[in-house]
């Protein structure tokens, strides 16, 4: 539904749509899921929180990906967000590598929701897909927490202006 009716021009290309949110820094996140359909993964920093009550958050996922069927028909997931030194498995999970080497990088657990949980990340929310909501080529899946497991110990990763960035704990400075 739209909320407003939208001026005739907007005037914003994708490109420059993308250099504007090249400036927006995100943690870094391997969304993961297994279920009937199998196991799949990918990389993702279109990742926040929407409400505390119930604990729900939402991930954006291009339905052009060749995970996008694997995670509506299994119907959940595990945000899995890394940490500093997580480069790597970010770029492999980030598309063009096969399913089978992007799993080999890491060590997993399987959560209670049946998803994979990355050994060592920094936060991994197992969670149910309550809904999904089609916004051009991205599906917005709201993802309500069942548990979740954290490690504070570790500095974060962020992707900012094109790159890795590691985001230091008040603490370590
Ligand atoms: N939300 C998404 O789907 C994102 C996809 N990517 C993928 O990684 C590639 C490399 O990204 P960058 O090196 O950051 O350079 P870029 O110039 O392609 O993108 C800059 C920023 O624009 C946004 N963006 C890029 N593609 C998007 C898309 N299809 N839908 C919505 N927002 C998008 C993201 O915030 C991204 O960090 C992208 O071309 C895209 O394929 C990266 C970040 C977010
Ligand atoms: C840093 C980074 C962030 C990304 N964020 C997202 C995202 O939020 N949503 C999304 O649909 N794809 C995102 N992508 C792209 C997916 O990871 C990629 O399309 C996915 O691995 C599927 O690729 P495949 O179709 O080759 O399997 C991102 C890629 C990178 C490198």
């Amino acid at each position: 539904m739209s909320l407003h009716a939208l001026p005739d021009v907007t005037g914003v290309s994708q490109q420059d749509f993308r250099h504007a949110m090249a400036s927006l820094g995100a943690a870094v996140n391997i969304v993961t899921t297994d279920g009937p359909a199998g196991r799949a993964g990918f990389t993702a920093t279109a990742v926040c929180s929407v409400t505390d009550t119930p604990p729900t958050l939402l991930v954006c996922l291009n339905r052009g990906a060749s995970v996008w069927p694997l995670f509506r028909e299994n119907g959940v997931l595990c945000v899995n967000t890394l940490a500093a030194g997580q480069e790597t498995l970010s770029t492999l999970f980030g598309g063009k590598t096969a399913m089978a080497d992007r799993f080999a990088a890491a060590r997993w657990h399987t959560l209670p929701g049946g998803s994979p949980q990355l050994v060592g990340a920094l936060v991994s929310f197992d969670c149910v897909i309550t809904q999904a909501v089609s916004a051009g080529t991205h599906d917005v899946l709201l993802c309500e927490v069942m548990a979740l497991t954290r490690d504070e110990a570790k500095p974060g990763l962020a992707w900012f202006d094109r790159g890795y960035r590691t985001l230091l704990r008040q603490d370590a400075r």
